[in-house]
Parts: structure tokens; C-alpha cells; sequence
């Protein structure tokens, strides 16, 4: 159903098998969105650097982290984490961290003023302005909330799609500590995700922002996926 409700741009990306040399049309979509002038507000960020801001969206470990930091690697963004940031919140012990802990432990979404209040900070203390953030919006309140706050829209979105056993299988394997990465919260953190993504998918593919990837694949097979979105507009900006 939603296959049909992609923009262009993601159709032809996601057919990411087929040789590079049919995405033309693709790189040209993607170097208009690259180099379109950034969203200037009154007051807000925006209006004070130029941002060029990539949102990665995808579920729980379809790659989204492991993704960002090859194209850091290798286009010079700054890599955000929502959900790196909300831990470090509770890392901090603050008063917010013990609520995003009980949140995190269900898999459920944060309230969306929490989670833009740390990556405003994050991004206002940056030099650079080309951001990838990654996790986030999660659901149309996140959305909604990060142009109000930060008064921007993101230039793309990434979307990585990768079926549910797959997911849960890399997750599992992840073995990083995280207090989210056991089967029930992952089961929590799944229907979350179904429950919520596709309205941000839609309304992005509907503005003919979003690419959609296929997360299948070798970590380097698929950043092949990824490479032509970023190298279409390197140093432009
Ligand atoms: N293409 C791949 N094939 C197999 N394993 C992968 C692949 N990409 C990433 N992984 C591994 O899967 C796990 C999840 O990847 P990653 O942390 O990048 O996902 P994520 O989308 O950021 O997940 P989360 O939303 O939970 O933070 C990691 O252990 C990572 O090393
Ligand atoms: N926009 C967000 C991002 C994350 N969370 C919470 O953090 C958890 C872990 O996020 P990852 O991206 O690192 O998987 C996630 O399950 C949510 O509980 C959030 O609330 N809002
Ligand atoms: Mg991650």
C-alpha cells in the first residue's frame, strides 16, 4: 500500500540493485535538495548558520547508527542520535533522565519537547551544519515539534527498510548493554514503530524528500545504496 504512496526519488532509490548508471534521475532529484536554500525563520536556528539537515528513519535495528557513521566518514556530517542523546540525558541523572529511562525501558517515544531540547543544544554548539539525525522524528508529534522548535525542515530523509525478523535478529546480536535491546522491548519498540512511522514517511515522500534504501545486504553493499544521495552535492556546501 505505502509502496504507492512514494515519492519518485524513493522508487527509484529503492530499486538500489539495479547499476548506478540507471540513477540519474535520482541524482539529479537529490542535488536539488541538497543545494536548495535552508528553511530561515525568525529567531530560530535556522536563521542564524545554514543547515543542511538529513533525517535517518528507520526501525530498530535496521542500520540507521552503523549507516550514519560511514556517511560521516566519508561526507563530513555531524552524526545525532536521538536515542544517543536521551541516554546520555539519563546518564546525567537528571530529573528528565529518570522519566526517558522508564520510557526507553517500554520502547515507547519520549515526549518530543525532551528530545528536541538536546539536539537544539547539540546543534547550536556545532560548528558544522550539515546534520544527520538519526531516530528521529519517530512519529508526527516529533515532527511537528522540530520545525517549531529549530523552525527547519530537513533537506532528505533517509529511510531504511528492513523486515521485522531481521531487525530483531540484529538487534539481539548487538550486544551493546543498552536496556532496550532484550526480545520484549524490542517486541514493545516494533509496534511502536508500525504504529507510528508511516504518517512522517508519507508526509516526507509527499514533499518528494524521502529515499527509501534497502536495508538488506552487507554493511558496505548497502552504504552503495546511500553513497549516491550525499556524493551528488559533495562540495557544494
Ligand atoms: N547490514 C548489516 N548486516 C548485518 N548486521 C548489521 C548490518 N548493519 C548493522 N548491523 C548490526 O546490527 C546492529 C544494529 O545496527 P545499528 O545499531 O546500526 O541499528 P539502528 O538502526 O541504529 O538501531 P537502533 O534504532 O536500535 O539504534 C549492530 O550490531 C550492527 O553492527
Ligand atoms: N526520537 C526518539 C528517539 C528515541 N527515543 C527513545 O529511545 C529509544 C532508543 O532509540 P534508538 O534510536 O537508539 O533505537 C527508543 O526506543 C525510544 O524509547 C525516543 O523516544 N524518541
Ligand atoms: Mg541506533
Amino acid at each position: 500500500m505505502w509502496r504507492r504512496a512514494t515519492s519518485l526519488s524513493s522508487l527509484i532509490f529503492s530499486s538500489s540493485r539495479r547499476p548506478l548508471r540507471d540513477q540519474g534521475a535520482y541524482s539529479l532529484k537529490a542535488w536539488e535538495f541538497f543545494c536548495a536554500e535552508p528553511f530561515k525563520g525568525e529567531g530560530c536556528l535556522s536563521k542564524e548558520k545554514n543547515l543542511f539537515i538529513t533525517f535517518v528513519l528507520g526501525g530498530p535495528g535496521s542500520g540507521k547508527g552503523t549507516q550514519c557513521a560511514k556517511i560521516v566518514e566519508n561526507f563530513g556530517y555531524t552524526h545525532l542520535s536521538a536515542g544517543e542523546l536521551l541516554r546520555q540525558e539519563i546518564a546525567s541523572n537528571s530529573e528528565d533522565g529518570a522519566v526517558i529511562l522508564d520510557m526507553i525501558k517500554e520502547g515507547k517515544i519520549v515526549p518530543s519537547e525532551m528530545t528536541v531540547k538536546l539536539l537544539k543544544k547539540e546543534m547550536e554548539s556545532c560548528d558544522n551544519g550539515k546534520f544527520l539525525i538519526d531516530g528521529f522524528p519517530r512519529n508526527e508529534e516529533n515532527r511537528i515539534a522540530f520545525e517549531q522548535i529549530i523552525g527547519a525542515e530537513p533537506n532528505s530523509v533517509l529511510f531504511f527498510d528492513c523486515p521485522e525478523e531481521e531487525m530483531i535478529k540484529r538487534v539481539l546480536n548487538r550486544n551493546e548493554g543498552r536496556v532496550d535491546d532484550n526480545i520484549d522491548t524490542i517486541r514493545k519498540r516494533l509496534k511502536v514503530f508500525a504504529a507510528s512511522h508511516y504518517p512522517v514517511i508519507e508526509y516526507y515522500s509527499k514533499k518528494g524528500k524521502l529515499y527509501k534504501i534497502d536495508a538488506i545486504g552487507t554493511e558496505d553493499e548497502i552504504f552503495e545504496r546511500v553513497r549516491p544521495v550525499f556524493a551528488a552535492c559533495k562540495g557544494a556546501h
